[in-house]
């Protein structure tokens, strides 16, 4: 029996896994992450760090991030408490997606979890209040690599379910670039 279904968005790259839940008078016990299940699913990244992130209220959003190769960061998010508009967008030059976003609600009820591969800029937005989020990256921080695409960018246009009035962002998010004249620093590389 599966513990986990793998389902690929639109952007086929991008994984939204449900894990199953057991269930019992206790509460219920779930595996979150198999390294055999996934790879067998062909997502074969090697984690190396876990983060985690509390935002207080609806509507703080982080993103649109990413570090540039070799320092790429490949991403499996969830949330613990609340819930997430989870957003990857194709920043792979020469990807037939490129400039184009996908994104799952993850919450903590659902357990839903999204991967985010490499070449993609990654961000999200609460929903609820006291959202907290953790995920692994299989790649260290490296801050001198970081990049970042404006979260309500017109030209990826991104369906986010809050208004900018609701927007809360860090200074540094504040003002990150456009998309247009983005130099992306990934190729798509097509996988056998
Ligand atoms: C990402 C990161 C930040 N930090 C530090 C730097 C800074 O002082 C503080 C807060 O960092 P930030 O403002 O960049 O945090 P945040 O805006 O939450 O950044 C995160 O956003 C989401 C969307 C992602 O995809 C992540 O990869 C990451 O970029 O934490 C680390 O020490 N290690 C890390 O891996």
């Amino acid at each position: 029996m599966s513990k986990f279904a793998f389902e690929p968005l639109a952007i086929p790259a991008v994984v939204l896994i449900r894990p199953k839940k057991f269930g019992d008078a206790r509460g219920y016990f779930m595996e979150t992450y198999s390294a055999k299940a996934f790879a067998a699913a062909g997502l074969d990244a090697v984690f190396v760090q876990d983060n985690q992130s509390l935002s207080a209220a609806r509507g703080v959003v982080r993103g649109l991030h990413f570090q540039a190769p070799p320092a790429a960061q490949a991403k499996l998010v969830r949330v613990l408490k609340g819930a997430i508009f989870d957003v990857a967008v194709d920043i792979r030059l020469g990807s037939p997606s490129y400039g184009r976003w996908c994104a799952a609600t993850l919450t903590a009820e659902g357990a839903e979890q999204l991967f985010v591969p490499h070449g993609f800029a990654h961000g999200f937005c609460t929903l609820e209040a006291g959202t907290e989020v953790v995920y692994k990256v299989d790649g260290p921080y490296a801050p001198e690599t970081e990049g970042g695409i404006a979260w309500n960018d017109p030209d990826l246009a991104i369906g986010w379910p809050i208004t900018a009035a609701e927007a809360q962002l860090s200074g540094k998010d504040a003002v990150l670039p456009g998309f247009a004249g983005f130099a992306s620093p990934f190729r798509h590389e097509a996988r056998p």
